[in-house]
């Protein structure tokens, strides 16, 4: 069964258009979990554009587990570590960008990650880095002590036309690491099916696609469609 997380953080979008607290973020990730959500994703940006710290430890205290998207700063490594969440998932943010345009180079960044992966994983969190389809980021993170790599789909999503097989060969690589194996970014009802048929997939995170069909389905009923597409 492929766990399917669910991103809440473009229902924190539209609460903060007003500047109230509706929709509260909370009550959807409660929602969704009631509709069959395994997990909820939420990434507090270093520039508060949606998830805020508030949302955090309200999230947290929620029946499913939380997987925090964080920029791997010291900032936010001090809060995860306060707030001890399920899993972190590590992700590349730049205050320009309008969504994660790629995957977080642990190649280049090997030095600066290797301690904060130490103290996340000392304080018992699941450490995830999100990356590109690519064989050295993924071999890096696998010695890095990682245990979990989540693909980051969204080339493929925007339909680049040899992303698939990148992504297939990455799971074949991921899973001869030792390493679980999730994946995100950009995914809908029409692309979902293939990232779900990946060898060793675990577990998928989705958030935009499924905010914005709320609006015409209800968000329960996109989430259950949602779970039975990937393990269909
Ligand atoms: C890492 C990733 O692909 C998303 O989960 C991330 O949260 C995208 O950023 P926005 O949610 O701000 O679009
Ligand atoms: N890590 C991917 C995620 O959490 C959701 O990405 P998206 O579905 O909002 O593009």
């Amino acid at each position: 069964m492929i766990r399917l997380g669910v991103n809440i953080d473009h229902v924190a979008t539209l609460r903060n258009a007003r500047g109230g607290t509706f929709p509260d973020p909370v009550a959807a990730a409660d929602l969704a979990i009631a509709s069959g959500a395994d997990g909820i994703t939420a990434h507090l940006r270093e520039d508060r554009r949606h998830i805020r710290d508030a949302d955090m430890p309200r999230l947290r205290a929620l029946s499913a587990p939380l997987n925090f998207e964080m920029a791997a700063t010291d900032e936010m490594v001090r809060i995860a570590c306060e707030l001890r969440p399920h899993a972190c998932c590590l992700v590349p943010e730049s205050r320009q960008e309008v969504t994660t345009e790629g995957g977080l180079d642990v190649v280049g960044q090997r030095e600066a990650l290797t301690p904060r992966i130490v103290r996340l994983k000392e304080a018992g969190i699941r450490v995830s880095l999100f990356i590109d389809p690519d064989t050295r980021q993924i071999e890096t993170a696998a010695a890095l002590g990682a245990p979990v790599v989540e693909l980051h789909t969204g080339a493929y999503a925007l339909g680049g036309g040899h992303e698939l097989e990148r992504l297939q060969k990455a799971a074949e690589t991921a899973a001869a690491c030792g390493l679980e194996l999730h994946a995100g970014h950009g995914l809908t009802y029409d692309n979902v099916e293939a990232i779900a048929a990946l060898k060793g997939v675990a577990e998928l995170n989705i958030g935009h696609f499924l905010i914005g069909q709320a609006i015409f389905d209800g968000l329960g009923p996109a989430v259950q469609r949602m779970k039975r597409l990937i393990n269909s």
